[in-house]
């Protein structure tokens, strides 16, 4: 974008330029994030992560267009006493840092835990004692458990929204028990929203929390054995982009039926971006961000992927393409899961008029797309290999 054309906000005012810190930059929402600003904005970016390889594109070389406003920094927010300053010389800070991928939160709930509660601390505090705007992200698992999920299976209850669909300012958070780890990351996640809220009501902090609902696209965690741990277990879009690059069975957890609603990325920050250049109707908000429309099972999510893949890659499904497996077996001890998760609207609409766009068929045909350009070689290679005895 042209650095001279002026922005004007949903108020119609002029948006000034501004100096962004982006903390977990180099990762699925942060390359994303970093990619719109860049191309649509004039904002500037302190980019700040441990890895850097998601947004090589965007830093590399320093030719591009962009290239005097992203600046990478490698920091590691648990221990670096840069992060103050930082936070200082920037109009607004994003954070983006956490572990998030469920096969963490029962096998590693300690890193869970201060991930997403001790490391953020500095973040807020820094924002609220030197006058900064904080832009926080938190999860839609915040909600836990649906009310409905404890009525009788046959109960015509169930079938009452008032039951299910998750609301920012009236639905309780419903987590399972202690020994249920699973929900280390959605409790120490709604502390740190809990703790940003009162630094706003005490302190006069200027936030906004983000409660994201399944975003999917491109670059979404890693592919095991191609550019992550072979042994790892990423969340549900690139555990089933794996099976259907390795021609393997998708794996069901406890028979897929749990219900999700995903949205695309990009729809998704679109949302975002009207945060940034909207603080007066932002400040202040926790907004749901999601797409109420693609609500699927686990199990319809597989069928519509092995299709989708099928189209993309021209090559047949598996007869048989998913495969029961118990969350004991493919978590561990400790795991449990949200049954459903349909976000309200209402508050983002009102405040933002933002709406989601992309059907569920069209965001996992872009994808696949891009799974299977990125991917398809590498695994290729890789399985055919001779494994050493
Ligand atoms: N993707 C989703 O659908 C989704 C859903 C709900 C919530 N969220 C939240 O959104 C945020 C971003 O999610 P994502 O999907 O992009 O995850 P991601 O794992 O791709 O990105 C997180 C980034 O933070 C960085 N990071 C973690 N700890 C750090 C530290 N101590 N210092 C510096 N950098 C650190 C990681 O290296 C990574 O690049 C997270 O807070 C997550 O809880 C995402
Ligand atoms: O191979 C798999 C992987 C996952 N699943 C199931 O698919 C569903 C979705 O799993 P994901 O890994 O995407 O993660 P979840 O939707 O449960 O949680 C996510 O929600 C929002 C964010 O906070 C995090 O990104 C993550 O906690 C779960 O029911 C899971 O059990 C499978 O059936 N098979």
């Amino acid at each position: 974008m042209a650095a001279s054309t002026v922005r004007i906000n949903l108020d119609g005012k002029p948006i000034n330029p501004l100096t962004i810190l982006m903390i977990g930059a180099g990762g699925f929402i942060g390359s994303h994030l970093c990619e719109k600003i860049l191309q649509e904005t004039p904002h500037k970016i302190l980019a700040l992560d441990v890895y850097s390889d998601k947004i090589k594109h965007l830093l590399e070389p320093d030719s591009l267009e962009w290239a005097g406003r992203i600046q990478f920094h490698r920091i590691n927010i648990k221990h670096d006493s840069r992060l103050e300053g930082l936070i200082k010389m920037s109009d607004l800070t994003i954070n983006l840092a956490a572990i998030c991928t469920p096969a963490d939160y029962n096998t590693r709930p300690l890193d869970t835990i201060y991930s997403n509660f001790i490391d953020a601390l500095p973040v807020v505090k820094y924002c609220s004692e030197n006058g900064k705007r904080l832009i926080h992200f938190s999860t839609c698992e915040v909600y836990g458990k649906t009310i409905g999920s404890f009525l009788p299976k046959d109960s015509p209850l169930r079938q009452d929204p008032a039951y299910y669909v998750l609301k920012e300012d009236t639905s309780p958070c419903i987590f399972g028990s202690i020994e249920k780890q699973r929900w280390s990351y959605a409790c120490a996640k709604q502390l740190i929203e809990r703790l940003i809220y009162a630094e706003g009501a005490e302190n006069g902090l200027e936030f906004t929390i983000v409660r994201p609902f399944n975003w999917i696209g491109p670059r979404m965690d890693f592919i095991p054995g191609i550019d992550g741990p072979s042994e790892g277990v990423p969340r549900v879009l690139a555990c089933f982009s794996n099976a259907l690059l390795r021609r393997e069975q998708l794996k069901l957890v406890d028979g897929g039926e749990s219900q999700r609603t995903f949205v695309y990325i990009k729809d998704a920050i679109e949302a975002v971006l009207l945060m940034i250049e909207n603080p007066d109707r932002a400040n202040g908000h926790i907004f749901n961000v999601g797409n109420p429309n693609n609500e699927v099972t686990v199990r319809q999510l597989a069928e519509m992927m092995t299709a989708v893949y099928a189209n993309v890659s021209g090559e047949p499904a598996l007869e048989e393409p998913t495969v029961d497996v118990s969350s004991k077996e493919f978590y561990g001890e400790g795991y449990d899961d949200s049954d459903k998760r349909i976000p309200d609207m209402t508050i983002i609409n009102k405040q933002l008029g933002w709406n989601p766009k992309t059907s569920l068929w069209d965001l996992l045909d872009s994808t696949l797309t891009y799974q299977h350009k990125t991917y398809a070689e590498a695994v290729k290679k890789v399985i055919s290999k001779p494994t050493t005895s």
